[in-house]
């Protein structure tokens, strides 16, 4: 019923409030669909039954403006005496009159242009643009406007630019240099860098591609530092091995996810240590490098020094005291950190307290830049995003300091100084020049973009999420102002807020929330992703992923919205006109319509070209909404039965939708890529015909007359709310939590069975590259096999963890079992579907086995070295057990888990008594 309020119900009653003289045709529609209502509401209660439900709710809400505009009830609804019954009596629900109050309208009207009420019910996304008293009818220039881009515009399109796959700068275009922040390859990328970086910059490098910019797009791993080295510990490998290994696994995620780059590159190469050595000798001959003796952690335990984020502790900044702050920036408040301010510091990889101890560092003079820094903030940052500006903001409200360049590390590029040899450049330093050096590799020329000829201009457009703004406002631009040979500052900042899971930041080193490689493992197409963080995009605050509103997104906006007009267009036009796209000729009508198209495309460039990717959207669903309501007022089925005037009509309307769809298909292509693909299949037509002129952007007559369109085929498909519940449960808590639930097992039966499908997809692609060289047919295949390669990387490496975890200690194992244990408490009691909880409950018994296993083992290793000790150590043994025992009893009742080291217990005191009678 749902569906059909959104897709039949409410384009009708819009139609009819926003039409002042409504055609017989409209008037016949809503009748027809209210008939359906009231005589659902003679039979029942309710609209399905003698219960309330969401459909009752939708219904409702799409009526109410009809019901209670004076103008219209009588004229629509006092015929229909269930409805009336049924409308007043959910009006008098408290509920409803709570809902009602957030809605700043009258219940008693006057109506606005487009109701609130009578749009689909997700307020952040599907609302029209503006407030609704702001929607009116298209002015005379608005008109004029749409008639000379309907008959000129394709003309207008600037000549397409030369495919070439890596671009320079060309004069006389816009250039356009593209970056996204250079992923830490210590992780699997998650949703949140996802939609925090690459994913935003993809989608408006599409765009300028779709508006002939000559447009680079560049990023890559960002492989130095500790967060390397602290994965390279973590995983027993070396940090080439760690860069290697992600690298491989970043590049797979972003192509599941079609993310465009122009090159993906990696920081760790020569071209890199070239072009930061040479950039920090000019900044040292300009007189911006000073030594400076610094306090630093250093862990005896370990024989190094501690910095960033191998020292962990709580947080210092007052008001914050997050107890789990990294040593080079909170998660919690986003300040960053000096590591020796931590509160109770400790040795990420021993846990040891480590002891302040002095070494000699290079510092940038930031002091000195100050002036030219603030100066050039004021006249820039207005293009950036708010978020941008507010966190530079914050932190030119104190003078600047000198900054430590410098790192006693091993894995970084070395400090071209004599004395200074066993010394690195601090990652913050080196990871913004990742941009000219993965240019380099890309162009071989990165000059030409990052160092551009005066009569070629280029705009630097950056993506990253706001804690990685200071590094882009201040300390990159300040590198570039000290060293003055003209390099290219950003213009346009486009940070977003954080994307949060379960209540916290999604966390690369913390395993929190859904990576990259978990979404291609649901089976839910990257587009639907792509369309869905698009849409929850964190541009003005903080948003939140929920695996419900991914269904309800997809279900009511890519489903109901444009798929279903999509569809229903170009199968009437299949059915109807062989195919063959019916002229249009538009009338007066059609070119108000137009004219309300071309508004809803100049908000989706004006927000585009803001980096507003989240409300540019809502402009494309808007269109399609019009859309919907066009085909549901014209009912080109009727009029296709009817006289020759009729049929014209008919004809029209049909065109226009299919005009309609390209134009969509155009809009859509930057945020989903496969499904424009697909539509532009079935539209028949190719990528450069449906592009835009941002100069005068507009709706314009994208298939030409006589033009024949493919197969229609339906988009999208439905996402049931089981599916996702189960998806949900799946997903929740860390990776090392699901890790620790899904079991050896699981982890190695996978491995036979990627290898398996691995040398199958070998041989389906060997196969199909013999039998065509049409890289169209076999790429997606290659794609597959790539896919499952990686996928076998995962696997191997989750046995490999998992075996170490197979010898884990009792501790660990203990650890474990309670952990799970609680996931499964808060499972029962969300869902008493026992198929969603019974594979924990399995885990959990499994965990206890492996717990027993390990205590019988661990009571082996105990009484044997026992058997070599002397009483004082026994006696300590002894001692320490017996505390064991008191906390474990004290934190469970479960037998199954104390009473083997009760044993332990009793064992000791044994051997102890047995020594003390032998002495
Ligand atoms: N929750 C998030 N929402 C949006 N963007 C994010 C989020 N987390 C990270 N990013 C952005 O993703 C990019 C890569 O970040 P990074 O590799 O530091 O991931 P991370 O999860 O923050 O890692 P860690 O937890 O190890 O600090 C950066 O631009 C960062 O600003
Ligand atoms: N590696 C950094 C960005 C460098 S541009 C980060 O992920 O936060």
């Amino acid at each position: 019923m749902q569906e059909w309020e959104a897709t039949r119900l409410q384009p009708a009653v819009s139609a009819i409030i926003n039409t002042k003289t409504p055609t017989a045709e409209l008037k016949q529609s809503l009748e027809g669909n209210l008939v359906v209502v009231d005589q659902m509401l003679s039979k029942h209660k309710y609209i399905l039954g003698d219960k309330l439900s969401a459909a009752d709710i939708s219904i409702w809400s799409t009526i109410y403006p009809l019901y209670y505009n004076e103008d219209l009830r009588e004229p629509y609804m006092a015929q229909f005496k269930h409805i009336g019954r049924w409308v007043e009596e959910l009006a008098a629900a408290k509920a409803i009159q709570e809902a009602l109050k957030q809605w700043n309208g009258s219940p008693k009207g006057p109506f606005p242009a487009i109701s609130v009420l009578g749009t689909p019910q997700i307020a952040s996304i599907v609302s029209p643009i503006g407030s609704p008293e702001e929607v009116s009818g298209p002015t005379i220039e608005e008109i004029e406007g749409a008639k000379e881009n309907w008959l000129n515009g394709v003309k207008k399109l600037q000549a397409p630019l030369k495919e070439e796959k890596i671009v320079l700068p060309v004069k006389g275009r816009k250039n356009i240099l593209i970056t996204s922040a250079l992923p830490y390859v210590n992780n699997v990328p998650h949703l949140g860098n996802i939609i925090g970086c690459v994913l935003s910059a993809d989608i408006f490098a599409r765009y300028c591609r779709l508006c002939d910019y000559n447009t680079l797009y560049i990023c890559g791993t960002d492989e130095y530092g500790t967060a390397t080295e602290t994965k390279a510990i973590e995983e027993g490998l070396t940090p080439r091995q760690i860069c290697d290994k992600y690298f491989e696994i970043h590049n797979a995620v972003y192509r599941w996810f079609n993310i465009g780059f122009d090159y993906f590159g990696r920081t760790s190469t020569n071209e890199q240590t070239e072009i930061a050595q040479k950039m920090f000798l000019k900044l040292k001959d300009n007189g911006f490098i000073l030594p400076q003796s610094v306090d630093q952690l250093l862990c005896e335990k370990c024989d190094r020094f501690l910095a960033d984020r191998f020292v962990e502790g709580t947080c210092p900044h007052p008001g914050c005291l997050y107890d789990n702050a990294r040593g080079d920036q909170c998660d919690r408040c986003g300040k960053l950190i000096n590591a020796i301010e931590l509160i109770e510091p400790r040795c990420k990889v021993c846990g040891h307290k480590p002891t302040v101890k002095p070494s000699e560092q290079l510092f940038i003079q930031l002091n000195q830049l100050e002036p030219s820094i603030r100066s050039w903030i004021s006249s820039n940052s207005n293009n950036w995003s708010p978020a941008a500006r507010g966190v530079c903001r914050a932190w030119l409200r104190e003078p600047l300091r000198p900054r430590a360049l410098t790192r006693d590390l091993r894995w970084g590029v070395p400090v071209p100084l004599q004395n200074y040899a066993h010394k690195v450049f601090y990652v913050w330093f080196d990871a913004p020049i990742g941009y000219l050096s993965i240019t380099q590799n890309a162009t071989k020329q990165y000059e030409k973009w990052w160092r551009p000829d005066k009569d070629c201009e280029v705009k630097l457009y950056q993506f990253m999420a706001k804690d990685n703004v200071p590094f882009h406002t201040i300390m990159f631009p300040a590198t570039l102002i000290g060293i003055n040979e003209g390099h290219l500052l950003v213009n346009y900042l486009f940070a977003t807020e954080y994307l949060n899971y379960e209540e916290g930041k999604f966390s690369k080193s913390r395993g929190v929330g859904v990576f990259g490689t978990d979404a291609q493992d649901t089976g839910i197409p990257s587009d639907v992703w792509r369309f869905y963080l698009a849409s929850i995009r964190p541009e003005t605050s903080d948003s939140s992923f929920s695996w419900a509103e991914l269904g309800t997104r997809n279900n009511s906006e890519l489903l109901n919205n444009l798929g279903n007009f999509c569809h229903r267009s170009l199968s009437f036009c299949a059915n109807n006109f062989k195919g063959k796209v019916p002229d249009v000729n538009p009338g007066p009508s059609d070119y108000e319509l137009i004219a309300l198209v071309n508004r809803e495309v100049i908000g989706y460039v004006q927000n585009m070209e803001k980096g507003r990717l989240r409300d540019a959207l809502k402009h494309v669903l808007s269109i399609s909404r019009i859309g919907n309501q066009h085909m549901q007022s014209e009912q080109p089925w009727v009029l296709l039965k009817g006289s020759d005037d009729d049929k014209q009509r008919g004809a029209i309307a049909i065109g226009l939708c299919c005009q309609l769809v390209a134009l969509l298909c155009a809009l859509l292509a930057p945020y989903i890529p496969d499904t424009a693909r697909r539509l532009r299949q079935q539209l028949h037509v190719e990528a450069n015909t449906l592009r835009l002129n941002p100069e005068n952007p507009a709706f314009i007559q994208y298939l030409p007359n006589g033009h024949v369109i493919g197969k229609p085929e339906p988009l999208f498909s439905k996402l049931e709310p089981d599916v996702l519940e189960k998806l949900k449960a799946k997903y929740a808590g860390t990776q090392n939590e699901r890790a620790n639930v899904n079991g050896v097992a699981k982890g190695s039966q996978s491995v036979e069975a990627l290898e398996k499908a691995i040398a199958e997809q070998g041989d389906k692609v060997r196969k199909l590259k013999a039998s065509t060289k049409d890289k169209a047919v076999w790429q997606p295949e290659v794609d597959r096999l790539l896919e499952l390669k990686k996928q076998l990387v995962t696997a191997q490496s989750n046995v490999k963890t998992e075996s170490n975890a197979s010898s884990h200690s009792v501790a660990d194992l203990e650890k474990c079992v309670a952990e799970q244990g609680e996931k499964l408490r808060k499972l029962k009691a969300s869902t008493k579907d026992k198929s969603i909880w019974q594979p924990e409950v399995d885990r959990l018994l499994e965990l206890k086995k492996q717990l027993a296993a390990a205590q019988t083992n661990a009571q082996t290793n105990v009484t044997t070295n026992a058997s070599s000790k002397s009483v004082a150590d026994l006696e300590k043994a002894v001692a320490e057990q017996g505390d064991k025992v008191r906390k474990l009893k004290a934190s469970t009742k479960d037998k199954t888990v104390w009473q083997p080291e009760v044993k332990i217990l009793l064992d000791l005191k044994k051997q102890l008594a047995d020594l003390q009678i032998k002495n």
